[in-house]
């Protein structure tokens, strides 16, 4: 995504929305630390009585005794408060990055699947983990410290000014160089640390694609070129980090050597001041003394600037992901869907439009699911199946037409709803790293899980796979207690796919959009589990994507997508005698399952009641060449 910039009032009121309950214990803990170095300031005009009153006067020992005492307490209160410093901020800050972490995850899984299409994972990521990160260092850290440091800074100032107002111009005369260094200094860090960031997001990125497809770059030993391709991204990340070090140093060097310089030419001008008794030694002992206290801070601020604007980045980069309005919002006042009925429920798609950016994909798809039936989507490779079946759990939105839901537009259901009546299975099964029971129970709405009694679910995930003829869990070590490992990784295509089948199945949804979801099956495991999912979900409406002949014959009607629009609607012995696009798609499609071998040949033999009704896969010869 290309950088964006908020500006800093908007960017810090923003934060602020976050930072609302630790705002007290900030606020507190920051005054802690300004009264801590005020404090130190004060030393200075401690010593400027002692000097010029005992020591060079009276030499009263009482006196000096008690200007140490008062330099004691005024440093062991001044610890005190650094102390308290950090007992106040400490949670505070961890807390605020928590919810902002939570914040982002809960704004992610709202966005839609267009917005995951164009992010990368690994940006994600980082936005979540490092920004944050840094945003919360900030806060607790480097934003108390920048107020602090530049009030005493300010303040530290005044009092050169007071004490020794011709000294005081001397010292301050090298502020001029410093702010316009300090300005510099800020228009090229800024550019660098958004660099940086974006860079360890794409260095992120590289992670967690190599990690993702490790099968890949193994089976085509291309190992080797992720890892040239993950060393030139780290060394342009470096690269960058350089860059900022040494601006960074710049900086410092320029925030140590000036003041160093100015304090120079006015210990010179002091000392002759004081030789011509126009200015006290009491005042001259003080001038320096607040001067050196005054060093750490001047030094920081090079420090504290780089933090605030590594900070900055991290924030412009976590609202670039939060400002992103979730396009599939609820609607303000959601329709309720009509009561289930029995028979099933009526899914209608008018004059359906889709477009993935400017690249349109349906073109006015025409297509009514009546209650209760299969209906199998058939088209060539790429012809928007997978498009078509996302619109209806909405997980992408029509650009134009309606899918209807019982006669209501599925935008103007609650995204609860609709998930509630929708279910699916892709056919790239995602399973997460829990066990099979909790993979499978996702399919069950959170609250009907809350209060339903442990024996019913177990029965519910029983049945679920056992019509997803996924058997084989039960011989899994611990049975469906089993944790399949990330992604379900552990298990084969054709038992994540039955899995997935029994998630999908397991809450009885009024509609079931299935993407090919039984690819991975041999034919006959294939026509065993549709024949059970037409036992078990008897009243439920389907509509499946077939690549096959041998799903597509267990479908009640088929409907034919081309150039993005559905061309024919009926049975598939009927398309196949009228539609010539139909018997085309079908011959190509059983030609490359049959080039395949067309199995999985897992464990499907063992699961199941047996393979009554397999189909086998209708031959079709291609005679007619698409038009
Ligand atoms: N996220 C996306 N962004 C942009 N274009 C996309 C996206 N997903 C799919 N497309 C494009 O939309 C078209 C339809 O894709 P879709 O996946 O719906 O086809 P399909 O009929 O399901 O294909 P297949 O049978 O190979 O699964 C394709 O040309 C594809 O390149």
């Amino acid at each position: 995504m290309p950088p964006r910039e908020t500006s800093t009032t908007r960017a810090l009121l923003r934060l602020v929305r976050w930072a609302r309950p630790a705002l007290p214990r900030v606020v507190a803990g920051g005054s802690a630390t300004l009264v801590a170095s005020l404090l130190a300031l004060a030393v200075p005009q401690v010593l400027r009585g002692v000097v010029n009153g005992p020591l060079l006067t009276d030499g009263s020992r009482t006196a000096v005794v008690h200007a140490a005492l008062l330099v004691l307490a005024l440093g062991v209160l001044e610890a005190f408060l650094v102390w308290c410093r950090r007992a106040l901020i400490a949670t505070p800050g961890t807390s605020v990055e928590r919810t902002m972490r939570t914040d982002l995850f809960r704004h992610l899984l709202d966005l839609p699947v267009a917005f995951h299409d164009r992010w990368a994972g690994g940006q994600l990521l980082q936005r979540s983990m490092g920004d944050l990160h840094l945003v919360r260092r900030w806060m607790v850290f480097g934003l108390v410290q920048l107020v602090v440091s530049a009030t005493t800074v300010v303040v530290g100032a005044a009092l050169l000014l007071v004490t020794t107002p011709l000294l005081g111009l001397v010292y301050l005369a090298g502020a001029v160089p410093v702010i316009w260094l300090g300005f510099r200094f800020r228009q090229d860090y800024k550019v660098v640390a958004r660099r940086a960031r974006d860079q360890a997001g794409d260095l992120a990125t590289s992670v967690e694609e190599s990690v993702h497809g490790i099968r890949v770059l193994k089976a085509f030993g291309r190992g080797d070129d992720a890892l040239d391709d993950f060393v030139r991204q780290a060394d342009e990340l470096r690269g960058t980090e350089l860059d900022k070090a040494r601006a960074q140093s710049r900086m410092s060097f320029a925030l140590a050597w000036i003041p160093e310089t100015t304090l120079a030419v006015a210990l010179g001008l002091g000392v002759w001041l004081a030789a011509s008794d126009r200015v006290s030694i009491g005042a001259l002992v003080a001038f320096f003394a607040t001067a050196a206290v005054m060093t750490r801070p001047v030094e920081s601020l090079g420090q504290l600037l780089a933090m605030t604007l590594d900070a900055r980045a991290g924030t412009d980069r976590y609202l670039d992901v939060m400002d992103t309005v979730p396009a599939l919002a609820d609607p303000a006042a959601p329709a309720a869907l009509p009561p289930a009925p029995a028979h099933g429920s009526r899914v209608e798609l008018r004059d359906v439009r889709f477009a993935h950016g400017d690249r349109a994909v349906l073109d006015g798809v025409d297509l009514v699911l009546e209650p209760g039936t299969t209906t199998a989507l058939v088209g060539l490779t790429g012809s928007g199946k997978t498009t078509l079946l996302q619109l209806v759990p909405r997980l992408y939105d029509v650009t134009g037409g309606a899918v209807l839901l019982d006669g209501v537009d599925v935008r103007d259901v609650s995204r609860h709803d609709l998930r509630g009546a929708v279910a699916v299975a892709f056919e790239d099964p995602i399973l997460f790293s829990a066990s099979v029971r909790e993979n499978v129970l996702m399919g069950v709405s959170v609250e009907r899980l809350a209060t339903m009694p442990d024996a019913e679910a177990d029965e519910l995930v029983r049945v679920a796979l056992d019509v997803a003829r996924a058997g084989f869990v039960h011989r899994l070590p611990r049975g469906v207690d089993t944790v399949i490992g990330e992604e379900g990784m552990s298990l084969s295509g054709g038992q994540r796919q039955r899995v997935a089948l029994a998630r999908a199945i397991v809450g009885r949804p009024r509609v079931l959009v299935l993407d090919d979801p039984l690819s991975a099956l041999d034919v006959a495991t294939e026509a065993d589990v549709t024949d059970g999912l037409r036992r078990v979900l008897a009243g439920t409406t389907t509509l499946v994507v077939a690549h096959r002949t041998s799903t597509v014959a267990l479908a009640d009607r088929v409907a034919v997508l081309e150039d993005g629009r559905v061309t024919g609607v009926g049975r598939h012995a009927d398309l196949l005698a009228t539609h010539p696009h139909y018997r085309y798609v079908l011959t190509a499609q059983d030609d490359a399952a049959a080039a395949r071998g067309g199995s999985s040949g897992d464990d499907a033999g063992g699961d199941g009641p047996g393979f009554g009704g397999a189909t086998g896969t209708d031959r079709v010869t291609a005679g007619e060449v698409p038009r």
